[in-house]
């Protein structure tokens, strides 16, 4: 057996994805006592998880230091990288859209639109798709605040029950595409360790459709 590496989204995604790998047959005590440790071997040898912000993650799996990652869609999106995205984990589920003041029409007037976002990549490749005219402003978080202090008309986010937005006097102004954790694989790693991998792909299929 060859030791598969797997790189976790630390935070938000960290325990929904934890119950789904037990639920897939591992042994995820250690995890729950890792303190302040970021690499966690399993036992049994087969398996040693590796916890990461979310961009990193595409960068240990792209660049083979880790064979298989969970990281969201949005991630993904913004980031892009060369890996085979194998799995819709259906986990960490919202969306994107663009929020701003209920009533904001963003396709009135002929000034350039400045928009707010954590992901400006997805922000720009939406508007020029549009045909909107678009200065994208990086936010690093809380982009809710920067239509609030007039930085921006609107923002690009995730969505998820709505209650940010909600609670700050925001609407959604477009919905633009689902958002979920997804599993990424190594291209090299899928060759090499294809059978270890196939496995493992196999039994996190089989947890996710037991879930639904
Ligand atoms: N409100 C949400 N509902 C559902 N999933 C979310 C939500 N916010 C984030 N996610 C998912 O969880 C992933 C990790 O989010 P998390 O907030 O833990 O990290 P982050 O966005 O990098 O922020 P931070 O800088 O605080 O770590 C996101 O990339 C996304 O896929
Ligand atoms: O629709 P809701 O259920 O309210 O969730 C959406 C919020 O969650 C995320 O923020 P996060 O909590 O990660 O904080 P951040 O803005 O600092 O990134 C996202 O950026 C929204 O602000």
């Amino acid at each position: 057996m060859q030791l598969i590496r797997i790189a976790l989204t630390k935070g938000r995604l960290e325990e929904q994805t934890a119950r789904l790998l037990e639920r897939a047959g591992m042994d995820l005590a250690a995890l729950r006592e890792k303190g302040r440790r970021l690499i966690i071997p399993l036992p049994g040898g087969c398996f040693e998880l590796v916890l990461a912000k979310a961009a990193d993650v595409l960068t240990y799996v792209e660049r083979g230091v880790c064979d298989v990652g969970v990281v969201g869609r949005d991630t993904i999106l913004e980031h892009g990288g060369s890996f085979y995205e194998v799995l819709d984990l259906r986990l960490g589920t919202c969306r994107f859209a663009v929020a701003g003041l209920p009533g904001t029409d963003l396709s009135a007037g002929h000034e350039k639109k400045v928009i707010a976002s954590k992901y400006p990549n997805v922000a720009a490749a939406h508007f020029r798709q549009r045909g909107i005219d678009a200065e994208i402003i990086k936010i690093e978080g809380s982009v809710e605040l920067a239509p609030l202090l007039h930085l921006a008309h609107a923002i690009v986010d995730i969505v998820e029950s709505g209650r940010t937005l909600r609670e700050n006097g925001l609407a959604v102004l477009e919905e633009l595409m689902p958002v979920s954790a997804r599993m990424i694989v190594n291209t090299t790693a899928m060759k090499l360790k294809k059978h270890e991998i196939g496995a493992l792909i196999d039994s996190v299929a089989r947890a996710v459709e037991e879930d639904i």
